[in-house]
């Protein structure tokens, strides 16, 4: 079933097409990549999929319908922008957001003092936000956008001001809730962390879509002819169907001619009795194909 489905939108600002005609479905329960370069349209996406903006033509349907305030409060959004009241105490803070999130002020309070032992920012409960280093404040920002379990999170770029541990500690939280049936949208450059949590994205550029579907699939799409192949000793010069070998590091990258296929390979290279550790056929990352679809579409639009 899907969690949210978002039907042709587009969306201009003046002459500026920011959005042009994307699609795409959320399953529920599923960690979602919402992913483009700098001005590509996610924001805008977002927004119209939240109906902070309305979209020129189009149509979105989030938890089975339109937009409504009672869907508000089963959603958590963590927007780009993080802007929580400089001047308020770090709990108090926390706790009026969550109140505004449905919950009762005694639930509230109890949910914000687990979550702020388990962000590790007890003991700066009694400080200002202000106060807060910038990766404290993006992890206040996170307990305000899950602390009231929503069904739906959306959130933009969530590891930008963490460090190494506290990146780590949000991607358990996102694995968690994805666990216990939440659906996560997320919106980040951070390729490797698509990599690591995402089950399928979609990629936008200049606001239309480029790539929609299951990051394997997509991975597999875009796969070279090449394979990662680790002999015991050396390779032979001549292995059937590999036009060139680059070496590094006792690791050898095949490049394929136009016909082979990796089982020539593998066939020839286990009858001349070659010991192997490693045989794999070499995957895409991410970035790659997330450069080479976002730079083929500048050069086609020259
Ligand atoms: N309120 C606005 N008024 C005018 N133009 C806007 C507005 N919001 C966005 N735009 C324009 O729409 C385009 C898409 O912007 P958007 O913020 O959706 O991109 P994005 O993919 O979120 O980018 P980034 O990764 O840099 O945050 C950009 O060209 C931007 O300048």
């Amino acid at each position: 079933m899907a969690s949210i489905i978002v039907e042709q939108i587009t969306k201009s600002f003046g002459k500026q097409r920011a959005v042009d005609g994307v699609s795409f479905e959320v399953e529920k329960g599923e960690l979602f990549g919402l992913l483009g370069p700098n001005g590509a349209g996610k924001t805008t996406s977002i927004r119209i999929m939240l109906d902070i903006f309305k979209p020129d033509s189009g149509s979105v349907s989030i938890l089975g319908g339109p937009m409504s305030e009672a869907k508000k409060e089963r959603i958590g959004y963590l927007p780009e922008e993080r802007g929580l009241y400089q001047d308020v105490q770090l709990e108090r803070a926390l706790v009026y957001l969550c109140t505004l999130k449905g919950l009762t002020r005694s639930v509230a309070k109890t949910r914000v003092e687990e979550y702020m032992e388990r962000f590790d920012l007890i003991a700066h409960r009694k400080k200002k936000i202000k106060e807060l280093s910038k990766g404290m404040q993006q992890k206040a920002q996170l307990i305000v956008t899950l602390a009231h379990e929503p069904e739906l999170v959306i959130i933009d770029e969530p590891f930008s001001a963490l460090d190494p541990v506290n990146t780590q500690m949000v991607k358990d939280i996102l694995r968690e809730a994805r666990a216990k049936g939440v659906t996560i949208v997320m919106c980040t450059h951070q390729m490797h962390q698509v990599e690591e949590l995402c089950d399928r994205l979609v990629l936008i550029n200049r606001g239309k879509t480029m790539l929609y579907g299951r990051l394997d699939e997509i991975r597999r799409q875009y796969a070279q002819p090449e394979l990662i192949v680790r002999p015991v000793g050396g390779l032979p010069a001549d292995v059937v169907g590999v036009s060139s070998a680059e070496r590094l590091n006792g690791e050898y990258r095949l490049r394929l001619t136009a016909s082979a296929t990796p089982q020539d390979v593998l066939r020839d290279l286990v009858q001349r009795g070659v010991a192997l550790e490693q045989f794999e056929i070499a995957m895409p990352t991410l970035d790659e194909i997330f450069i080479q679809v976002v730079q083929g579409q500048g050069e086609l639009d020259g």
